[in-house]
């Protein structure tokens, strides 16, 4: 049984005349980590910034862990790392831990305590009393996500946490975060415009595209829902069944080249069923039999490529498609 933690109902941001959120419904599981995912300027800064109680909304609602969106229960709940921190001039590390944990109701001693396990997880020790202002990005983004660990938030909501950065250090603090969510069942909402990189951690997904959800599901139904049904499929004779399969109604394409029989089909189950009836028929001997895996990266360029076809998408649709389930 699953929660949802976090959930909006028609959420909407304008800024003036300009929509930049747009009645979105999101729903995010508890100990999940969760892909918040879209081009530049789709309004994931935005969503996230209401969602932490910075920006009034305009229309909608949206709550944390029970609690309504932007109130001091639902604040506490979370920890936030912006894409970029403001650091100030002369505070050295351990001092901006320190100081961001109080902010948060932990006592001094707690804080100071809290500070040091983090900076040593976060192999930042050796630089506790230097300024970050003065820290590479990478160093500067640890600083930030320890701060938003300080209090033991229940949602870590981060905004493009490893932008700019190394292979190294996006490596880094993704493991850092997969250790996090096993220990502790911290659910991670984490924005992005690169899926890639998130292909290999995330539980679930939410695509928006010009202030609208495109999709929001559990990353395994929305790769089944995508699924292309493509197999490459040898055997001791490619020919004789690529011709064997060119008969059969429900298969789309067979093209074959001089080791494999590539097979598009919409019936992807009925395939995997009846190869072994059709090699037996044949008297054939598999040497190989793979369906393509698609890959978030794929459904996210097709499901863009639909989204400018169709300037956007409407309710009814994205009703469809918002199915994370309970
Ligand atoms: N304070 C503001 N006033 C007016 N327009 C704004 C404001 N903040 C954001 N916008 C606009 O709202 C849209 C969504 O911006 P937002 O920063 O939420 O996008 P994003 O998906 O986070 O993009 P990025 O990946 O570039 O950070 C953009 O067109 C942006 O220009």
């Amino acid at each position: 049984m699953s929660n949802t933690i976090i959930k909006t109902d028609g959420l909407t941001k304008q800024f003036g005349k300009f929509i930049a959120v747009n009645n979105i419904n999101m729903k995010v599981t508890q100990g999940s980590i969760h892909g918040f995912v879209g081009p530049n300027g789709a309004g994931k800064t935005t969503t996230i910034k209401m969602l932490i109680g910075a920006y009034q909304k305009t229309s909608g609602t949206g709550s944390i862990a029970g609690h309504s969106m932007g109130s001091i229960e639902s604040r506490q709940k979370i920890g936030y790392a912006p894409e970029k921190s403001e650091f100030y001039p002369q505070m050295t590390a351990i001092e901006y831990l320190v100081y961001n944990g109080k902010l948060a109701g932990l006592t001094e001693e707690n804080a100071i305590t809290k500070a040091f396990e983090l900076l040593d997880l976060f192999e930042m020790t050796p630089f506790a009393y230097k300024k970050p202002i003065k820290f590479s990005s990478g160093m500067k983004k640890k600083i930030t996500l320890a701060q938003a660990l300080i209090n033991d938030p229940e949602i870590l909501i981060l905004d493009e946490p490893t932008a700019n950065l190394d292979p190294e250090s996006r490596m880094f603090i993704i493991e850092i975060l997969r250790q996090f969510v096993k220990e502790k069942n911290l659910t991670v909402l984490i924005s992005s415009h690169i899926l890639t990189e998130l292909e290999l951690i995330v539980d679930e997904v939410t695509l928006i595209n010009q202030g609208q959800i495109v999709l929001n599901g559990k990353i395994e139904e929305i790769k089944n829902r995508f699924n292309q049904g493509v197999f490459d499929i040898s055997t001791s004779d490619n020919k004789k069944l690529s011709k064997q399969l060119d008969l059969l109604n429900w298969i789309d394409r067979v093209v074959r080249t001089d080791n494999v029989v590539k097979v598009f089909t919409k019936e992807p189950d009925r395939l995997k069923q009846q190869i072994s009836h059709i090699l037996l028929d044949l008297n054939l001997m598999l040497l190989m039999f793979n369906e393509e895996k698609i890959t978030l990266d794929n459904i996210y360029k097709s499901v863009f490529k639909k989204g400018d076809q169709q300037e956007s998408i409407n309710n009814e649709e994205i009703n469809e498609v918002s199915e994370v389930t309970e």
